[in-house]
């Protein structure tokens, strides 16, 4: 079974280990040994603190195999971008040049650079090592971040959003960055790729074309790529969907991947979920549910069967999930059916 669980310092080389499998273009999980260990060292003290209203902490989990101790994936929030150092996406947007004289009637795309982000809080840094993608697993490292945002509200912001890795190849070529480069920045996508995700963002600002550019002028690998997902995170996307979350015309600023968002209280897995008080005992109930206990410190959540009496608001959990979860009898569960 995988318990998901608050990162420690231990985790670091599984960490480094997930940041060196998950390739190019995952921005938030750079290989590099300082930047990990200050990720951590950061995840630590979010977790620590005590908060009303959501600042500048991350939050970093990670999902334990309970027989073996192994770590296998890593799942993230980000309480607020935007608030310590600026975060950046484009909007694109229509504008129509149109002569009622000439019978031209053109619309026409830009991509205008901004940081509408800015104060919402963003989930990032999801990722499974192959050999563990099946069954409930994935869903669980993606939806176990909105059992927690329900359960502790007060910690993020009222819009959440996902910039989602957008097309590269296996060397980290990027169509996209590619205009870019040629045009505007000189340097390589794997390079700026790296910057941004060890925190060096001040070139984007001195770089980055700041007046809105017009689609139809990029090359057609470039407009081809424009919102459009990595092959790897279709199913990240896939599960986001699924709870509500939308592309409201925004994509990121290197390789356009899209960004999609949705309302906190749109959440389907934080409006869906439903409280129980816990039985612990073997049962043989044939049907599957999230599970996390109501902790922030020692959060946890698992995947598996459970027996629930909504009537009762009872769920008989297995001892084996009880130890996960670190619950007792007669302590509160949030669940989520699947
Ligand atoms: C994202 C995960 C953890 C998901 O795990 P799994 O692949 O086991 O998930 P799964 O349960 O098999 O699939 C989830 C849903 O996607 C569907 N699905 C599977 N393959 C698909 C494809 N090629 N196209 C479209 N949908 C697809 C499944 O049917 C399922 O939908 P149904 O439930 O309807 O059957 C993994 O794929 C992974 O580690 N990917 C590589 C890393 C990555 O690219 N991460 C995202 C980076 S972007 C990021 O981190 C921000 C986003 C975020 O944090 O959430």
């Amino acid at each position: 079974m995988l318990v998901i669980r608050p990162i420690t310092e231990a985790d670091f080389p599984a960490l480094m280990r997930c940041a060196e499998e998950s390739g190019h273009g995952f921005t938030s999980l750079p290989v590099n040994e300082e930047l990990i260990r200050g990720k951590i060292q950061h995840s630590l003290e979010s977790f620590a603190k005590e908060v009303s209203s959501p600042g500048i902490e991350g939050y970093l989990m990670v999902a334990e195999d309970t027989e073996t101790g192994e770590v296998v994936g890593t799942t993230g929030i980000e309480a607020t971008v935007g608030l310590d150092v600026p975060f950046y996406s484009y909007h694109i947007s229509k504008v129509v040049h149109s002569s009622r004289k000439l019978g031209v009637h053109n619309i026409v795309e830009l991509l205008t650079f901004g940081n509408n982000y800015t104060g919402c809080s963003e989930i990032c840094t999801l990722f499974l090592r192959p050999q563990w993608r099946e069954g409930l697993n994935g869903r669980l490292l993606s939806k176990c971040r909105f059992l927690m945002m329900g359960e502790h509200p007060q910690r993020f912001s009222k819009t959440v959003f996902a910039e989602m890795r957008g097309v590269s190849d296996e060397e980290g070529h990027s169509p996209f960055w590619e205009w870019l480069r040629d045009h505007f920045f000189s340097i390589e996508f794997t390079h700026a790729d790296y910057l941004v995700g060890v925190g060096q963002k001040g070139f984007i600002a001195d770089l980055m074309p700041k007046l809105p550019i017009y689609v139809s002028l990029l090359s057609d690998e470039a407009q081809e790529v424009i919102g459009q997902v990595h092959e790897n995170t279709r199913p990240a996307l896939r599960l986001l969907e699924k709870e509500g979350f939308t592309n409201r015309g925004y994509a990121a600023i290197f390789d356009a991947g899209p960004t999609v968002e949705c309302d906190m209280v749109n959440i389907r897995s934080v409006y869906q979920a439903f409280y129980c008080t816990v039985e612990i005992s073997e049962h043989s109930s044939q049907s599957d549910y999230l599970v996390s206990n109501t902790e922030f410190q020692h959060f946890r959540a698992v995947a598996g069967k459970v027996d629930v009496n909504k009537a009762l608001s009872k769920a008989r959990i297995s001892p084996e999930m009880a130890d996960a979860l670190q619950v007792n009898d007669g302590d509160q569960v949030r669940l989520l059916a699947q």
